[in-house]
């Protein structure tokens, strides 16, 4: 698999990682983590992470959707862990009554262990006799693109997808604090400068947030696209994904020039579409 570095202003352009395929999840100077589960690679036109990349291939090829299926998909960083919970809790009422609080499973599991990411379920090959074995209605959750979601998914009208997204200048905040649990030294500009070129996990964050924002528009019956107000088999400590979850913390960490800086490159990626962040 070649990679390719995706430009903000122009197309892809080769990535010059002497070893090619996995560059680093926040592009650290000094090296690539000598963590595997936190590389990203180029695929299809957008970067994966690493641990992810047999799963989502799995996925294309042998997932078939049920009716009744919810999949909850999401950029990283962007409110997962919160929808994750919210729409578990939902979806599992009758099994669980919200007066039941100590025998819920929400008491002591993570989102992500009462949720699965079809990426991580699909990764040993084993994903869909695991599906298959669960009850339907089954709850799922992706960072995948709308544009690597197979057909299968995209065509089948009970397979249903919510989506949450967040303010760009805040997810890149989030996950440097993310990635930072990884790389202590890591600079804040270097997550910046990354995404700013779409480098980011499941990036670019704004072909990510425009597949899925078209797909609702063409299909609101089956996209629910939540209001980016609303937004705020784990691979991580369960603190890696509770830090504070406010709006606007990107003030904290970007000279108001990088934030005019990102703010123009999502306005123009955005532009046309209805949606914006402003
Ligand atoms: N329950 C709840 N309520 C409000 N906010 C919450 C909640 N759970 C997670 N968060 C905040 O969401 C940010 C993490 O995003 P994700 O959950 O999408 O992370 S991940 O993609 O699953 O790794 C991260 O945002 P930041 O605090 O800005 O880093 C979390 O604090």
């Amino acid at each position: 698999m070649a990679a390719t570095k995706q430009s903000a202003g122009a197309g892809p352009v080769p990535f010059k990682d002497s070893a090619g395929a996995v560059p680093l999840i926040t592009i650290v100077p000094g090296g690539r983590p000598s963590d595997p589960k936190l590389w990203v690679c180029c695929y299809q036109g957008t970067w994966v992470m690493a641990p992810h990349l047999p799963g989502i291939v799995s996925i294309q090829q042998s997932f078939a959707p049920r009716r009744g299926d919810v999949v909850l998909a999401s950029p990283p960083k962007c409110g997962t862990t919160w929808l994750k919970a919210l729409a578990f809790a939902t979806m599992a009422r009758g099994a669980y009554p919200p007066g039941d609080v100590e025998r819920h499973p929400l008491s002591r599991l993570n989102p992500h262990d009462c949720v699965p990411f079809m990426e991580m379920l699909f990764a040993d090959g084993s994903g869909s006799g695991k599906m298959d074995a669960l009850p339907s209605p089954r709850l799922m959750a992706t960072h995948m693109h709308h544009s690597l979601l197979p057909p299968s998914i995209k065509e089948n009208a009970g397979c249903k997808i919510i989506y949450i997204c967040r303010e760009p200048k805040d997810m890149v905040v989030s996950l440097w604090h993310f990635s930072r649990r990884a790389r202590p030294d890591l600079a804040f500009s270097d997550t910046f400068e990354a995404a700013c070129e779409g480098m980011s996990p499941n990036g670019p964050i704004w072909d990510h947030v425009l597949g899925y924002w078209n797909a609702s528009k063409a299909n609101p019956e089956k996209v629910l696209f939540l209001n980016p107000e609303t937004g705020s088999g784990s691979l991580f400590g369960n603190d890696w994904y509770f830090r504070k979850g406010g709006v606007g913390d990107w003030m904290n960490h970007m000279t108001p020039d990088m934030a005019r800086r990102l703010d123009a490159i999502v306005d123009e990626k955005l532009r046309g579409s209805g949606l914006s962040f402003a």
